[in-house]
């Protein structure tokens, strides 16, 4: 197929934003390489154009052990960030007054962007500062059909469903009935099986989409505080700017911050 038919057959597919929520105290290469192995398998499938990506850092109310500030954690995100093209960092969860469910984040993003395609001047939709938010798509008014912002996660996320009292019933089913689900396999973790264990996540199956991850790379988070608590190298496991940051912020180094 010619690029050019290619792209005009792409036009016709929906669209979609891919969005991750977590608490990227660091970000590591695995949390972005969840949006380029997503993108790829719709791309592959030929079944959706995804146009965006954000990346949506959790308010510090959210209170997990090893959440340094949530102001450092977006500019590491940021940071993280500066080399891709189209994903983008959502304060939103941050600046808000306390902890936001995830429903309630999908919820607003979606609402800001169906609002934006369908507001007649575009560029004033917020009356006269003309401020658009960072984490909008650039081709989101590119046209004028509908676009869905699926939940991006890992396979450990997807199982955090049934940690009793953490998500209620009803932001799961509206987050797969509403929005739908793109997991990335983890080790560790059994997604179809946990797809199969669960009766709301069966019955909304066609919207979750489940991608393997050939090239798996364990890190995370927690491994990454681990060796700066103990002032060992991390070098080559996360962004050198991201490590800078650290650095000149001394953050993830006292036992306090550490997990
Ligand atoms: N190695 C990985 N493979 C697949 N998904 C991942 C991986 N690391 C993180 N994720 C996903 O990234 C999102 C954000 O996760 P989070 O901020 O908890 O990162 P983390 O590395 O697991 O951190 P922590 O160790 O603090 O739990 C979640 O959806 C999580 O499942
Ligand atoms: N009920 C809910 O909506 C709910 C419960 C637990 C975690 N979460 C979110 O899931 C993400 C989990 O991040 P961690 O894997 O770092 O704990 C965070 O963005 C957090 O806000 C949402
Ligand atoms: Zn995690």
């Amino acid at each position: 197929m010619s690029i050019l038919l290619e792209e005009t057959s792409n036009r016709l597919l929906p669209r979609i934003v891919l969005i991750a929520c977590g608490s990227f105290s660091p970000p590591t290469p695995m949390h972005l390489r969840m949006f380029e192995i997503a993108r790829d398998h719709f791309e592959m499938c030929g079944s959706h154009k995804v146009i965006g990506g954000i990346v949506s850092p959790t308010h510090d109310a959210y209170g997990k052990k090893g959440l340094a500030p949530g102001k450092h954690r977006c500019a590491m995100v940021k940071l993280a960030l500066q080399s891709s093209s189209w994903i983008r960092l959502s304060e939103w969860e941050t600046l808000q007054d306390g902890w936001s469910r995830t429903q309630a984040v999908l919820q607003y993003h979606q609402n800001f962007m169906n609002n934006y395609i369908n507001s007649p001047d575009l560029d004033n939709m917020n009356g006269d500062d003309n401020h658009v938010p960072g984490w909008l798509p650039p081709s989101l008014r590119e046209r004028r059909d509908p676009v869905q912002l699926r939940l991006l996660c890992g396979a450990d996320l997807l199982e955090s469903f049934a940690v009793p009292g953490l998500w209620a019933e009803e932001d799961i089913e509206d987050i797969v009935s509403n929005h739908g689900l793109v997991v990335i396999s983890r080790s560790g973790s059994n997604a179809e099986k946990f797809i199969f264990e669960s009766d709301i996540l069966t019955k909304y199956q066609r919207n979750i989409t489940l991608v393997t991850n050939w090239v798996s790379n364990e890190v995370s988070s927690t491994m990454i505080r681990r060796l700066l608590s103990r002032g060992q190298s991390v070098k080559y496991l996360i962004d050198d700017l991201v490590i800078e940051y650290i650095k000149q912020f001394g953050l993830f180094q006292s036992k306090t911050n550490s997990s």
